[in-house]
This record gives C-alpha cells, sequence and structure tokens, in this order.
C-alpha cells in the first residue's frame, strides 16, 4: 500500500465569509478506505466535492498521481462520486438510467458493462421496475452503480448510508468492502462513527473545515482498547516490578509518570499490591476503556473552535 494516489495540501475553500475547509492535508494511498468524520457542517462534503472535482478549491494544491490536478484535468474523471443524491431519473428503470449516463459519457461495451455494474452492487438488470418504487437502499446501490461507470480509481461516498434502514446500511457495508477487496480506493464521509469503524481503514478526522487528525485503524483500536492506567512518580521503576510479579507484557508508558497496561485478567488490586510491596507508590489507578463515539468527541470538542 504504497502509492500515494491522492495528496492535498493546505487545500482551503472559502465561500465569501464562511470557510468551509481550511489548510486541510490529507494522503490517500491505493487500496485505503478513508473514513471522513466529522459533526454536521464540518466541511466533509465541500472536502470530498473539492477531490471530485465538483468545485475549485479557492487556496491550496491537489495532487493526483503525484501530478498537479491543475496540470490535468483529466484525472477528475478517474474518480466514481456519489455526493448528496445521485440524480437518479425516476421514471427510468435502473437499467435505463445507467445506460442514458454511459451514453452521455460515450461508452463503449455499455450493455456489458452495466448489466456486471448492476450485478456487482445487487439490482437485476432485467427488472424494468421504474426507480422511483426502489427502496433508499436500492437507490443508494444504484448511485454507487453510476459512480462506478467508467471503473474510476477512486470511489467518493458523501454520507452513503444516511437515512438507510438497518438492512440498507449492512448492504453498502458488503458492497464497499466486495469493491475495495477488487482494488478500489474509497473515500467515504460519516457521522456514523460506529458504522464506519466496521469498514474504515484510516480516519480523518474533520471539525470546523480542519482536519485535527489522521489516525490509522488499528491506532484507533489501540487506542480504545480497555487498559488499566497507573499514575507513578516514575514508570520505569513500576515496569520491572509489574513485569516479573505479574508478568504483564503489554503496556505502553505515557508521558513518563502514567503507564497504561493492557494485558487481560489483570485486576487492579493486584497491581496496586504488587506495586506498594515494592516500594513504588501509586498515585492513581483506574480501569479507561473510550468508545469510538467518546474518542471523537474528545478529539472534535478539545480541538477547540475556529470562526471566521
Ligand atoms: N455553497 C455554499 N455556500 C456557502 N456556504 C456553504 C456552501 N456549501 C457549504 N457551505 C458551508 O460550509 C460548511 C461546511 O459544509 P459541508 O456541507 O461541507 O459540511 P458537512 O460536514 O458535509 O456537513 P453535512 O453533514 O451537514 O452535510 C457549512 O457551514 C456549510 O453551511
Amino acid at each position: 500500500m504504497s502509492d500515494c494516489i491522492i495528496e492535498m495540501s493546505g487545500l482551503t475553500k472559502r465561500y465569501k465569509s464562511k470557510t468551509a475547509v481550511l489548510n486541510a492535508d490529507l494522503k490517500i494511498f491505493k487500496g485505503e478506505i478513508v473514513g471522513l468524520i466529522g459533526k454536521n457542517g464540518a466541511g466533509k462534503s465541500t472536502l470530498l466535492k473539492m477531490i471530485g472535482g465538483l468545485i475549485y478549491p479557492t487556496s491550496g494544491e491537489l495532487h493526483f498521481f503525484n501530478r498537479s490536478s491543475g496540470e490535468n484535468q483529466s484525472f477528475f474523471e478517474r474518480m466514481g462520486v456519489l455526493i448528496e443524491n445521485a440524480g437518479l431519473y425516476p421514471h427510468y428503470s435502473a437499467y435505463e438510467n445507467l445506460n442514458l449516463l454511459a451514453m452521455a459519457y460515450g461508452l463503449k461495451d455499455r450493455n456489458k458493462q452495466i448489466e456486471k455494474l448492476l450485478q456487482l452492487v445487487g439490482l437485476d438488470h432485467k427488472n424494468t421496475a421504474k426507480v422511483k418504487s426502489y427502496s433508499m437502499g436500492m437507490k443508494q446501490r444504484l448511485g454507487i452503480a453510476i459512480a462506478l461507470l467508467g471503473s474510476p480509481d477512486v470511489l467518493i461516498l458523501d454520507e452513503p448510508i444516511n437515512g438507510l434502514d438497518p438492512e440498507g446500511i449492512v448492504e453498502i457495508r458488503q458492497l464497499i468492502l466486495e469493491l475495495n477487496k477488487d482494488g478500489l480506493t474509497i473515500i467515504i464521509s460519516s457521522h456514523f462513527l460506529e458504522e464506519l469503524s466496521k469498514i474504515a481503514t484510516k480516519y480523518a478526522i474533520i471539525h470546523q473545515g480542519e482536519i485535527v487528525e489522521v489516525i490509522s485503524r488499528e491506532e484507533l483500536l489501540q487506542k480504545c482498547e480497555e487498559r488499566i492506567e497507573i499514575g507513578v512518580d516514575e514508570a520505569k521503576t513500576a515496569i520491572p516490578v509489574l513485569e516479573r510479579e505479574l508478568q504483564i507484557s503489554k503496556y505502553k508508558v505515557a508521558y513518563g509518570q502514567t503507564l497504561y497496561v493492557y494485558d487481560r485478567n489483570i485486576e487492579i488490586r493486584q497491581i496496586t499490591k504488587v506495586l506498594v510491596d515494592h516500594g513504588v507508590s501509586v498515585d492513581s489507578i483506574y480501569k479507561h476503556k473510550q468508545s469510538l463515539e467518546q474518542y471523537f468527541l474528545e478529539r472534535t470538542e478539545s480541538a477547540g473552535d475556529h470562526y471566521d
């Protein structure tokens, strides 16, 4: 996963006096599923629209495949975009919707490509029912099929599970994972953090237009793992005691005076006892388990507010 296919630096979008996105720096690598997380109005859609070429940045750089987007607008053709709603024709079938667009794009082998796409998103190409009779989930899957016309390298999905019932959510999740298995890079925005955590390989947390953190799935899971936090004078004096007496092996030192112990089956009272018995005074000790939701809330609340 070493090919950086999108790189933005200092990407900014202002609407008159409103700054929707400010100085966004982010690298996206081939095969990633990047979850863009932020509250309503954080700037997610604006950022996705800039990546998808639907709006121009006010300033900053956007590079695709190590080349500036300004050098070659055709890079945007390699993005499949589903932002807001798919703009479906309600009185046509799924096939007809795709066919109209495929003709407009001048795609060759339309029939074959459309059948393949409909199959991929779990819709029947022979179904002549009008799209207006479709469920939200079916419309969303058709929207994804439309975004996939022309075999893009990157699929951009803005809140694709908004308004879907639990079954629809599972279908979209499975579809995204399936598409990613075939190598497609996906950028997906959401404020359903738990849902996003089931698919994203990397997260960019956006708050009031600014990317406040980029974190991998592994890092995030580690941060949200259950741990015992021990406050001591010096962590390095506590570690050998805990290793020897309780055989702890999964731990981390934070700020020199705090020790995080991730080993299961070790109780707070055991730790307190051995440390005190060996002359290490314990200033604080407690179990800590952070939910994803808490983590993101903390990141967005501690990030501070910026005003235009
Ligand atoms: N065309 C526009 N003109 C003026 N302001 C805009 C425009 N588009 C977006 N904004 C403002 O920019 C900010 C970011 O909007 P954006 O739609 O990118 O946020 P979002 O994170 O996608 O939120 P939501 O989930 O509510 O769509 C908001 O304050 C919004 O009101």
